[in-house]
Parts: C-alpha cells; sequence; structure tokens
C-alpha cells in the first residue's frame, strides 16, 4: 500500500505556499484598505479646502486601490503590488507638485523603495535598480518643486499634514522591516529544526548531541550533579525489515522513540544515535536509580505492541548505561556506554548492562 510519503510533493499547493499565498494576500489586503480609507478621507479634504485638481486626483487614486484590492482577491498579488506602486508614486508627485514638499506626500516614497527591495520575485539588481528610483524621485520632487506653495485658507495645518504625512509614511517601513525580521527569525528557527531533528522519528539527531552535549557534560561534571548517558540498541532489527518490510521497521522505530520520551523527564534527552540505535541522557540522577528506570523501560517494550499490523509481534532493546565522573571526557562516556552494550548483546540481549 503506497504511503503519502511515497507520492512526490505537490509542491503548488503544499501548505508552505498557500500558508505564503495567505500571508501575502492579507498584507496586501491591509495596505490596500488602508490606501482606499486615506484617499477617501482625502477626497473630502480637498474637496472641503476647494482644491478640484487634488480632489479629481484622489477620485483617480480610490479607483486604483479598488483595482489593487480586486486584482489581489483574484491572487494576482503583483499586479497588485505594482498598481500600489504606480498610485503611490504618482500621488506624491502630483501632490507635491500642487502643495509643494510641505505638505510631506513625497515621505510614502520611502517605504515604497524598502518594499521594492525587499520584493523576492525581483532579483537582486532589479531590487536594488527598482529601490533606488524612488528616492531618485524623492530627491528630484523635493529640489525641483522646492519652491511650489499652495495658498489656501488652511495653510496654517500644514505642518500637521507634514507630521501626519512623515509619520504614516514611517509606519509601513518600520512594519516592512520588522516582517522580514519575523519571516528571517522563523526560517532560521525551521533550519535549525531540520540541522539537530532527525526526520523519520523527531527526536534529537548525533549531530546535536555532539555540538551541544560535548559543552554540557563539563558543565554538569563542574556543578557535581550526577547523570547518566544510556545507549540503547533494538535487538535483531535487520529481522523485522527482513520478515516485515522497511516500512514496519520504520514504524518500530517511531513508535519506540515515541515511547522512550513518553518515559523519561523533560530535562531527559532521547536522541537517535544512528540507525537503530538510541543515545538518552538522563540528568541528576544515581547510577542505581538509572538501572532500575531503564530496567523497567526495557521490560515494558519487551510486552508492548508496537506494530499496528502485528500486535503480537514483540520487539526487545539492549541498553548500556554509564555514570558521568568528574574530568570524564564526553566522548570516552559515549566508549564505555557502547562497552556495556556489547556486554548485554553478548550476554543474550533484552538486558540492562550497568
Ligand atoms: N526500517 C529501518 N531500518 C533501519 C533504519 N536504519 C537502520 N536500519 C536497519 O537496521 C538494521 C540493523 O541491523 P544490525 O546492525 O545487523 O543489527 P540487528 O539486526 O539489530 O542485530 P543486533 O543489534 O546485533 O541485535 C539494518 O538492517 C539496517 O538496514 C531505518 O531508519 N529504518
Amino acid at each position: 500500500m503506497l504511503k503519502n510519503k511515497d507520492y512526490l510533493p505537490d509542491l503548488v499547493s503544499s501548505s508552505h505556499v498557500q500558508y505564503d499565498d495567505y500571508r501575502k494576500y492579507s498584507v496586501i489586503l491591509a495596505v490596500g484598505l488602508i490606501g482606499l480609507v486615506i484617499h477617501i478621507v482625502f477626497l473630502f479634504l480637498f474637496y472641503y479646502l476647494n482644491i478640484p485638481s487634488l480632489s479629481l486626483f484622489n477620485i483617480a487614486s480610490i479607483m486604483l486601490w479598488i483595482a489593487v484590492l480586486h486584482e489581489n482577491f483574484k491572487g494576482r498579488h503583483s499586479n497588485a503590488i505594482m498598481l500600489a506602486c504606480v498610485e503611490i508614486t504618482a500621488h506624491s508627485l502630483f501632490a507635491v507638485s500642487q502643495l509643494g514638499p510641505v505638505s510631506g506626500f513625497q515621505f510614502y516614497l520611502w517605504p515604497m523603495s524598502l518594499f521594492a527591495t525587499v520584493n523576492p520575485k525581483l532579483n537582486k539588481f532589479e531590487a536594488t535598480a527598482f529601490g533606488f528610483s524612488f528616492i531618485l524621485i524623492f530627491g528630484l520632487i523635493e529640489t525641483y518643486f522646492r519652491d511650489v506653495h499652495y495658498v489656501h485658507h488652511l495653510e496654517e495645518y500644514m505642518p500637521w499634514l507634514y507630521f501626519s504625512n512623515a509619520i504614516f509614511a514611517g509606519i509601513p517601513m518600520v512594519a516592512c522591516i520588522i516582517v522580514v525580521r519575523f519571516v528571517n527569525e522563523q526560517q532560521q528557527d525551521e533550519l535549525r529544526e531540520i540541522a539537530i531533528k532527525d526526520e523519520l522519528t523527531g527526536l534529537y539527531n548525533r549531530r546535536y548531541v555532539n555540538d551541544t552535549l560535548k559543552n554540557n557534560s563539563l558543565k554538569l561534571n563542574h556543578k557535581r550533579q550526577p547523570y547518566c548517558m544510556v545507549l540503547a540498541d533494538v535487538d535483531y532489527f535487520k529481522k523485522v525489515n527482513d520478515t516485515l518490510g522497511h516500512d514496519i521497521g520504520d514504524e518500530v522505530l517511531v513508535n519506540l522513540s515515541a515511547f522512550l520520551q513518553s518515559r523519561l523527564r523533560k530535562s531527559d534527552i532521547v536522541s537517535r544515535w544512528g540507525g537503530e540505535e538510541f543515545l538518552i541522557l538522563l540528568t541528576d540522577i544515581s547510577k542505581h536509580d538509572a538501572f532500575v528506570l531503564i530496567d523497567k523501560i526495557r521490560q515494558d517494550i519487551s510486552e508492548k505492541a508496537l506494530i499496528s499490523s502485528h500486535p503480537d509481534y514483540r520487539v526487545t532493546m539492549s541498553f548500556g548505561i554509564v555514570e558521568s565522573q568528574d574530568q570524564v571526557l564526553y566522548g570516552e562516556l559515549i566508549k564505555a556506554a557502547d562497552k556495556r552494550l556489547y556486554e548485554a548483546k553478548a550476554g543474550g540481549r533484552n538486558r540492562v548492562v550497568a
């Protein structure tokens, strides 16, 4: 019978892509709605100020923001972003040409340059050129329209308009950097998880144990807390694979991992050392207590049904335990645990040697 993992992954409909799409949809939806509301407000404001050119321009802007929302709704996010860029650039240009740089509408070009730069659809060269073009337009309109000054009866409020435009243009910049940082941290966490976990069982892998516990073992020794290292190996696992198949062998490993984890404390570390071998670190415990605990686990495993399709099939494990001692190096402990595991195997398997 084919399992899910036997099929080639469908990249287009994988949950990751859907999640990314949803995130893009939501961000553009939020920007589109804010753009729409702001332009409706400005339409009334300019109508009230009796500036017909800007009122008309706002009507055009409102239509463009509706188009942005429509393209976004249809899943054409790239079109939606381009339309938003066109609207914001044209609007900044036009508003500054009418009211002068004292209106502060030129500030909206800065978040545009940031959005263009982080847009993953553009290659690095395009992103740099596109991002810088907004800065260039900013510099040009600041210089070119420097002397424009529109005289109207609400002129005293111009500093407030300048101030609020500077703030509103700054918010998306900060938000954009925070989103980039959030995505970056999330990806780093995902990569770290992939690097330190075993794919089949979800346990820590050998790299994690080697990299982190090497240092920790010294720390634990220094604090003189006893801890025990346990090497565990499934007995005659080759037979499981050969008689029942590799998939059933995998099922045994997954169920054994879950069982081992369920029987140990959160502070203990269970890792997949390789193939059908596990390395367990029991913290804050004496060798005697570790022996009693592991022997009980060994017995429970030998009585537990681990294969759903073969409930009568039983699997056993052998264990080798060593206790930490002052100045004993991590590598030496592993060697000692391996030696005891070998003794348990040689002694007939399904046993614990400490
Ligand atoms: N299904 C499955 N099998 C694995 C995996 N990793 C290693 N194995 C198998 O584990 C088996 C280990 O066999 P051996 O080293 O001969 O050990 P054993 O049969 O358990 O015998 P003893 O350890 O001496 O009791 C091999 O057949 C490997 O192919 C895995 O991820 N999944």
